[in-house]
């Protein structure tokens, strides 16, 4: 059969070629003489260790950042991308992690933004519409232009960023991390509208942490190392224990080991509580439940379920309009404790969102190592902080939680997510406080990094701490937790014992409870096949259009 213009296209010039790419940060050499080739029609998965250089990299393609040398070939021409918009010109788009997008405006508007001036000129919104739904149909990527973004589910507004992108004509997509805010079932959509842009010619380079996302979907993965690229392979010619050894230079545990729990008397104890968001709308609603010393108990939901309100109202973070707390036997009293005075009580809190609550960005890293921890006599000298006392603590943090760049006065913005997360956890765990409420543990972090988390969190139960554990990722959820409880519309809807499976979960966590559950087999929410070349299983998000 003669070859079609496409794949002609394919084989004559790769989407793009990068080489002899460095750029340093001061001291940090983020990227180091990086040679990279993406294959047209291709999904082409980037992983690698937090601070390895992927999002760097990314951004020097994406005209963020300039490389200090190399050269960058898109569609086998030479280029230079000094900003984005010459990167949009070449037809590359970029889906962020945190979304650009304005929340009062429409789909359609959102999707308009920025490249009025071309819709103008070419016939205005109705032409812009036309396009829209000529794009939409095309890659199955159906939303409602007249939706308001802010009334989109998470997996919606994803999807905005990738319609904004394919129309500004982009034929290369960059997607960093994006699965980090999606429940499994959006992330299911997410690799089948990946699958469908390949086959129709565009190009995907993926960065993301999870190594079953890169098996499920991938055509090709490099895995990055200390800002060079150290392995470029064909997927289905590598593993998932393959490719974390590569991205951390040794061999990583990828399963928890742990041994049963031994629990004693009930640490926290959570009575009736109640707590509304500021609409006055009900986020949790009437929950009890109690956390032993030595358990860890974690709560299972898909995002948005209550449990991030949960978890910051025990925190001192949001105020209950019903209901009590109890820690070590005394009820705490939330119109008087705010959260520096619960630490001093013994609880310590991971806070699921570290930009806006864990950690101030402008800070050096010794400054946000001590947060809220700052009035204890540790750090003192006089009325002053001890400047010294606080860097030999950082250093200390920084070498037992393999931080990175091992740098305590490094503005903590500069760090890579995954190394900001490891602050945070540093500060937290090493106050052994008798309760831990953790959100999130490991979200953007390297799988290196997760086995040390994971290590220190059942260290720490097993020192007889009681933790109280958050997370959208189930297989995290499964693999720490003692007791399981799932949520759902702000209640707790069940509860099961470390065994239980992910399609039982699965259906609780869609809010089918115990009572309904004489329902046929659960179906399997496992978040994607992991052979390679096959399909995910339909499914259906919630607020898109059949
Ligand atoms: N603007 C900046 N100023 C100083 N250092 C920076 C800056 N941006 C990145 N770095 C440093 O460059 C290195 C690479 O960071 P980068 O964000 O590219 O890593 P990453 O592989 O994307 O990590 P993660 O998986 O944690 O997101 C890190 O050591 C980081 O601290």
């Amino acid at each position: 059969m003669a070859d079609t213009a496409a794949e002609q296209r394919v084989r004559a010039h790769p989407a793009i070629r990068l080489s002899g790419i460095s750029k340093s940060f001061g001291a940090v050499r983020a990227n180091r003489d990086i040679d990279l080739t993406v294959r047209k029609s291709s999904i082409h998965g980037i992983v690698g260790e937090n601070g390895a250089g992927k999002s760097t990299l990314m951004s020097i393609l994406y005209g963020f950042y300039q490389a200090d040398s190399g050269t960058i070939e898109v569609d086998g021409k030479q280029v230079s991308i000094p900003h984005s918009q010459a990167a949009i010109d070449l037809g590359i788009g970029m889906v962020h992690q945190h979304f650009m997008l304005v929340h009062n405006f429409t789909v359609l508007e959102n999707i308009m933004l920025g490249a009025e001036g071309a819709a103008l000129l070419s016939g205005g919104m109705a032409r812009a519409r036309a396009e829209l739904k000529r794009i939409e149909k095309d890659y199955q990527l159906e939303v409602d232009p007249d939706a308001l973004t802010e009334d989109l589910p998470v997996g919606l507004q994803q999807r905005v960023e990738i319609l904004k992108a394919l129309y500004r004509g982009a034929d290369i997509l960059i997607l960093d991390e994006p699965t980090g805010v999606l429940t499994p079932t959006e992330a299911d959509h997410l690799f089948r509208i990946l699958q469908r842009l390949r086959e129709e010619g565009k190009t995907v380079i993926l960065i993301t942490h999870k190594l079953r996302e890169i098996m499920a979907v991938t055509d090709t993965v490099s895995v990055m190392r200390q800002g060079q690229i150290v392995d470029t392979e064909p997927t289905a010619q590598t593993s998932v224990e393959a490719i974390a050894e590569k991205m951390v230079g040794r061999r990583v545990l990828l399963r928890v080991d742990k041994k049963p729990p031994r629990p004693g008397p009930v640490k926290l104890s959570v009575r009736d509580l109640t707590v509304v968001d500021s609409r006055k709308v009900p986020m949790v609603k009437n929950v009890s439940l109690d956390v032993r010393a030595g358990e860890i108990v974690g709560i299972a939901g898909v995002a948005g379920n209550g449990q991030s309100h949960l978890i910051e109202t025990i925190a001192g973070i949001r105020r209950p309009t019903q209901g009590t707390v109890e820690m070590n036997g005394k009820t705490l009293d939330y119109d008087r404790l705010d959260p520096a005075s619960l630490r001093e009580e013994g609880m310590a809190h991971v806070p699921e969102d570290r930009h806006r609550m864990g950690l101030v960005l402008a800070f050096e890293e010794n400054e946000n190592a001590i947060l809220g921890y700052h009035n204890s006599a540790a750090f003192g000298n006089g009325p002053f902080l001890s400047i010294s006392a606080m860097r030999e603590h950082a250093r200390e943090r920084i070498e037992q939680y393999d931080i990175r760049p091992p740098d305590c006065r490094l503005k903590t913005a500069n760090f890579s997510g995954g190394n900001q997360q490891k602050i945070v956890l540093a500060r937290e765990m090493e106050r052994d406080p008798d309760v831990l409420l953790i959100g999130q543990p490991t979200r953007g972090v390297d799988v290196g990094a997760i086995e040390f988390i994971h290590r220190r969190i059942v260290e720490m139960r097993d020192a007889g701490k009681a933790i109280l554990l958050v997370s959208v990722e189930l297989d995290e959820i499964r693999a720490l937790s003692d007791r399981i409880l799932v949520m759902f519309d702000g209640k707790i809807v069940g509860e099961r014992g470390a065994e239980a499976t992910e399609g039982e979960l699965g259906l609780l966590m869609a809010g089918v409870t115990d009572a309904e559950s004489d329902r046929p087999a659960a179906p399997d929410l496992s978040m994607i096949d992991t052979t390679p070349g096959q399909a995910p299983a339909e499914t259906q998000i919630p607020g898109e259009r059949p």
